[in-house]
């Protein structure tokens, strides 16, 4: 039985997930924390989209227990679990928004399946949910082939915010954007979970994001988390990846773009701005 921990929204313990017997992760534990925004870090392969999967069911991992909201994942029932289910809001990458569909039918979608909203409710609904998302109302009438890269992905936050979701599972929001969409993208997370409470846990390799938008870090290394905590934290831990990734010269590069008390660029030690008035992303990489 999952003990959640400080009213952890996920909560997980002694996870292990294998492929033909390689182990991606074991005996990995990890609390995600109501109205926070985690940020999933790790080496290539260290398995941080594999961990996205295992919690929100797409993945059966070999051992271990998983809780949404206290609830045990694989001693719920059919009901339970489809209750859970919506109340998380997933956007993995390349959005997967349905390219028949216009924006507005792909958001509409959910409402009509799990809410049984007639199309003109569900239109409606989703015209404020793809103003949320930051798209013009012309967006919705587009198809998935007609947008931006950016666009696709608020049209694919779009929908992921369809049925009011307590938690945003993100893998990668911002790869692929310029940096002003990038950093807009981090702001727009900044202002759900300010405004809507929302939590949210991301995989991303993208420093700015880590600075502006994350309240704490989990650093995936060795099958596990190595080490979570807030950036200036994290940063200062002993390990040679985490010295090379936040103290290597992009590491450095960004944490002097970010202002703090102690912007030691050397240590990469900074804890994160209250979020609006974000510095200039890098435009380096
Ligand atoms: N369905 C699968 N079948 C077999 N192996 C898999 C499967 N899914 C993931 N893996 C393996 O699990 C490991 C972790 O994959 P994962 O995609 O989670 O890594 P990641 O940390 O997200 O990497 P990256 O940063 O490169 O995206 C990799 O070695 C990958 O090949």
């Amino acid at each position: 039985m999952v003990n959640p921990d400080n009213n952890a929204i996920v909560s997980i313990r002694g996870l292990s997930n294998a492929f033909d017997g390689r182990y991606v992760h074991r005996d990995l534990d990890l609390d995600v924390r109501p109205g926070e925004i985690l940020g999933i870090v790790g080496g290539s392969g260290t398995g941080k989209s594999v961990l996205l999967r295992s919690i929100v069911g797409l993945q059966r991992p070999v051992a271990g227990e998983i809780s949404l909201f206290g609830s045990d994942m694989a001693s719920a029932n059919e009901t339970e679990r489809l209750q859970i289910r919506q109340r998380i809001g997933v956007l993995f990458q390349q959005g997967a928004l349905f390219s028949s569909l216009t924006v507005t039918e792909n958001v509409s979608l959910p409402l009509i399946e799990h809410r049984g909203l007639s199309t003109r409710m569900a239109a409606d609904i989703a015209a404020v949910k793809i103003a949320i998302a930051g798209l013009p109302p012309h967006a919705g009438d587009l198809y998935p082939a007609d947008l931006s890269g950016g666009m696709i992905k608020r049209a694919a936050l779009a929908r992921a915010l369809a049925l009011d979701p307590d938690i945003l599972f993100l893998d990668e929001p911002t790869a692929g954007l310029d940096p002003i969409g990038a950093a807009a993208f981090d702001q727009l997370l900044l202002t759900l979970r300010d405004a809507f409470g929302l939590t949210v846990l991301m995989v991303t390799h993208d420093l700015d994001s880590l600075h502006a938008a994350c309240d704490r870090i989990a650093v995936l290394s060795q099958q596990q988390v190595l080490v979570v905590g807030p950036l200036a934290e994290v940063a200062q831990t002993d390990d040679s990846w985490i010295q090379s990734y936040f103290a290597g010269p992009r590491g450095r590069a960004t944490a002097k773009s970010y202002p703090t008390d102690d912007n030691t660029a050397s240590s990469g030690s900074h804890v994160k701005s209250d979020g609006f008035g974000s510095p200039p992303r890098r435009t380096n990489d």
